[in-house]
């Protein structure tokens, strides 16, 4: 999967008002907020398998309900569509 050009990560990002631009990194990040740690690692969980299943894993931190996602294509050195689809499969869990 190559780098998103321009046109793409705008385009791609509009489909994902939750989630910031990271311009250093060429990433996207999102935080989730839960009701306590148990449901916050229910969540991670949840994500830990679609990262299995689509051999894509974010760079993501937990501090009791508070669960911080980033995602960037390591291979690519920036953001691509791997990254825009786990984002919109994320959302999916929350939603
Ligand atoms: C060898 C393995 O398939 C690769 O390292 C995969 C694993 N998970 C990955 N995750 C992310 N975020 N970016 C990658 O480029 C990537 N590559």
């Amino acid at each position: 999967m190559e780098l998103l050009n321009e046109a793409e990560r705008a385009d791609a990002l509009d489909g994902l008002p939750d989630w910031d631009h990271d311009d250093a990194r060429d990433a996207i990040t999102r935080s989730f907020t839960f009701d306590n740690f148990s449901q916050a690692f229910a969540f991670m969980t949840q994500v830990a398998l679609l990262a299995e299943k689509a051999n894509h894993h974010p760079e993501w931190s937990n501090v009791w309900n508070r669960v911080d996602i980033l995602l960037t294509t390591h291979d690519a050195g920036g953001l691509s569509y791997r990254d825009i689809d786990m984002a919109q499969a994320i959302d999916a869990l929350v939603e």
